[in-house]
């Protein structure tokens, strides 16, 4: 791993975990480097019950410009004379393997879009819980105008239960871009915030999930990313039954009931 740090972390508020992917003068496009970065700072705070919620945003003036044209790099495991089909297919699962990485980690993730997402930096933002994007940020599924196709990161099966098939299809299809306003229209971001206050939100938004109780907040992000998954409303509420009572035994369901009648602010302990 390059010694240059493409991931920076900082801690701007209590709780709050800030990363931002760190190759400004590529558009933070992904190299193998990168990608090793950001799996390591996640899997350093997967189960940190200190870090209450996740920023992700990009260095310079945009989010994520996917996979590096240039050159990804030689991805772990490579081997010596590996043919470009077997290579192809460890980078492939290398960057894909963020969707497990982001998934569980238990601090939900909020993308502040602060310019252009394309191609797996489409995919990036996409697999965060929330995304907040700047009013001139783009999202481009660029993947088919670079011969590829769009199968990547999660994106062929998120998008279209984000937006439906056919609007999921023509995008993906076409590989046009999709600007905030129409993001925030179709569903792909809960809000659009001018250039200059889109990280601000996103902290005040992280901050806002931070006030609830760790446990409860971990149980609700379990439960929405798997009940995506889940064949039958039956199972989803199997599923809910479950985490709720959970949720209900621990001490910070009590405090948070104990504090409502009290007329105070909760003191968590997360447990
Ligand atoms: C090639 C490595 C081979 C590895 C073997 C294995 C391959 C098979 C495995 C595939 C795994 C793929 C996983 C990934 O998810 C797939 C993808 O992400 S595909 C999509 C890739 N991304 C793109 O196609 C986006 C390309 N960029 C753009 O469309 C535009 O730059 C933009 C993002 C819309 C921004 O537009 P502008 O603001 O106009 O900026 P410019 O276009 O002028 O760019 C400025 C500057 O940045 C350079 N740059 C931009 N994007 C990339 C990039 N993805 N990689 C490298 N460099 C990039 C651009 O060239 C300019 O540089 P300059 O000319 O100024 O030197």
């Amino acid at each position: 791993m390059s010694d240059a740090k493409l991931i920076l972390i900082e801690r701007p508020r209590p709780g709050i975990l800030l990363i931002r992917l760190n190759r400004p003068d590529e558009l933070n496009a992904m190299n193998v480097d990168l990608i090793e970065e950001l799996h390591e700072v996640l899997a350093q705070v997967r189960d940190d019950s200190l870090t209450r919620a996740i920023v992700l945003t990009g260095e310079g003036r945009a989010f994520c410009a996917g996979l590096d044209l240039r050159g990804y790099g030689t991805p772990p495991g490579a081997t010596e004379g590996e043919g470009r089909a077997q290579l192809g297919l460890r980078v492939q699962k290398h960057i894909a393997g963020l969707v497990d990485a982001f998934r569980s980690t238990r601090a939900p993730i909020i993308a502040a879009v602060n310019g252009a997402a394309a191609g797996g930096g489409m995919s990036l933002a996409l697999m965060a819980d929330i995304r907040i994007m700047s009013e001139s940020a783009v999202l481009h599924a660029a993947f088919i105008r670079r011969g590829l196709s769009n199968c990547d990161i999660g994106m062929s099966w998120l998008l279209p239960r984000m937006i439906g098939f056919s609007r999921a299809a023509q995008i993906m299809l076409t590989g046009r871009s999709i600007d905030a306003a129409e993001a925030e229209r179709i569903g792909l971001a809960s809000s659009v915030e001018p250039a200059d206050t889109v990280l601000e939100v996103a902290l005040d938004t992280a901050e806002a999930i931070a006030q609830n109780s760790p446990f409860g907040v971990w149980m609700t992000k379990e439960v929405m990313w798997s009940n995506l998954e889940v064949p039958s409303m039956r199972a989803a509420i199997d599923l809910e039954n479950r985490t709720q009572i959970l949720s209900s035994l621990t001490r910070d369901h009590r405090e948070a009931v104990v504090s409502f009648l009290e007329k105070r602010a909760p003191e968590f302990q997360n447990h």
